[in-house]
């Protein structure tokens, strides 16, 4: 969570500097959002899962690898966002 926040943070401050578009704050903040979302939901469900099987389980195993392939998912997604609106203004403002 403090990598995401830290990404998100590095992310709007980017956006500040090369005056990003009000549409495309909505789609950075949109998927910061989801970011932000799929890890408190995977940290809900360790939390549960190691509540209901202390224990090792298949299940369990299965759940908690799913909810993580879930923040893995939304990460990529949002990095890929993040290329496709701040790659070509920041590339401006550098090599320009
Ligand atoms: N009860 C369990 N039964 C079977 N496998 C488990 C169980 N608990 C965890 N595992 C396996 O061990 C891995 C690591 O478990 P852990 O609870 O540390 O999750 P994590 O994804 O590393 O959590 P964090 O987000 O805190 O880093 C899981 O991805 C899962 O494959």
């Amino acid at each position: 969570m403090r990598i995401h926040l830290i990404a998100a943070a590095l992310a709007c401050g980017i956006s500040v500097l090369v005056g990003l578009p009000r549409q495309d704050w909505a789609i950075l903040l949109l998927a910061i959002a989801l970011v932000i979302c799929a890890e408190m939901i995977n940290t809900a469900i360790e939390q549960a899962v190691d509540l209901a099987s202390p224990d090792i389980h298949p299940i369990a195993k299965t759940a908690k690898d799913v909810a993580a392939g879930a923040v893995l998912l939304a990460a990529i997604a949002a990095v890929v966002i993040g290329l496709i609106l701040l790659g070509p203004p920041l590339w401006r403002l550098c090599f320009e």
